[in-house]
């Protein structure tokens, strides 16, 4: 049996499909309850409906061997797991964005983030001094109102940039979703991983052709 941690929103639906292309059959309904946890024994596989920042967390714990979570997840919160494969799907970017010729010269600007490691980390080894201010959504709102200078957050269409009147200033790092597992898991259940992990980079090859 492999648990597997699926991050709830955005990614689920892809990695959902995914997982059934590879061959995997679960049921219609996979995301249409409230449950959780879900069992699929004809399958030999346990899901656990998570957080998409949470997922990582629940597999360097072992309570998943296996989890699915955006590369921008892992970067912040650098858990004691392997990457094993880019499921190139959820693809996004990381970017620094502000309003439009806004030149910043305090000497510490504040810069809005989710992903407050990410953006730290980014900075520094710019050698710039910047104030991290952490929120936990609709991060274009601060520099619209005066919170902050910049902001680090994900960029997918660009819409929510354009539609708020801010530009994108850096690129940071291309992000995809990940399968992720478990240390001792990787070792102990190594023949049913390694059947999935086959199973799946099948699919994504023939996708990339
Ligand atoms: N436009 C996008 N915005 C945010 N995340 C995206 C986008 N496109 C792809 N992703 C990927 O999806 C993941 C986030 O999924 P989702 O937006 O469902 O979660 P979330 O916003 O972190 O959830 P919540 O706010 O409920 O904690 C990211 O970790 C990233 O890898
Ligand atoms: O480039 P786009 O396609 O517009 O996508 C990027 C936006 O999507 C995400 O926000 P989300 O919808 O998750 O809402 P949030 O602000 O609550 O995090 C992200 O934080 C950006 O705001």
């Amino acid at each position: 049996m492999l648990t597997i941690a699926m991050p709830k929103g955005r990614i689920f639906e892809e990695a959902a499909d995914l997982l059934r292309k590879a061959g995997y059959q679960l049921p219609p309904d996979l995301d249409d309850s409230r449950r959780l946890i879900i069992e699929v024994p004809e399958e030999n596989l346990r899901f656990f409906l998570a957080k998409p920042m949470d997922v990582a967390t629940y597999v360097e714990y072992g309570v998943a061997d296996l989890g699915i979570a955006g590369k921008d997840v892992l970067l912040e919160e650098e858990r004691d797991v392997y990457e094993l494969i880019d499921l190139k799907i959820s693809p996004c970017y990381l970017a620094v964005a502000g309003l439009p010729n806004t030149s910043v010269d305090e000497v510490a600007p504040k810069v809005a983030t989710k992903y407050p490691n990410v953006a730290s980390s980014y900075f520094r080894e710019k050698g710039e001094q910047v104030e991290i201010i952490k929120l936990n959504g609709s991060i274009e709102l601060a520099p619209m109102i005066g919170l902050a200078d910049r902001i680090v957050d994900i960029v997918s269409t660009g819409r929510t940039l354009k539609e708020n009147g801010l530009v994108e200033y850096e690129t940071i790092v291309d992000i995809t979703s990940r399968l992720i597992v478990n240390q001792a898991s990787y070792r102990l259940k190594d023949k049913e991983i390694g059947q999935l992990v086959s199973r799946l980079s099948e699919i994504i090859a023939e996708k990339a052709v």
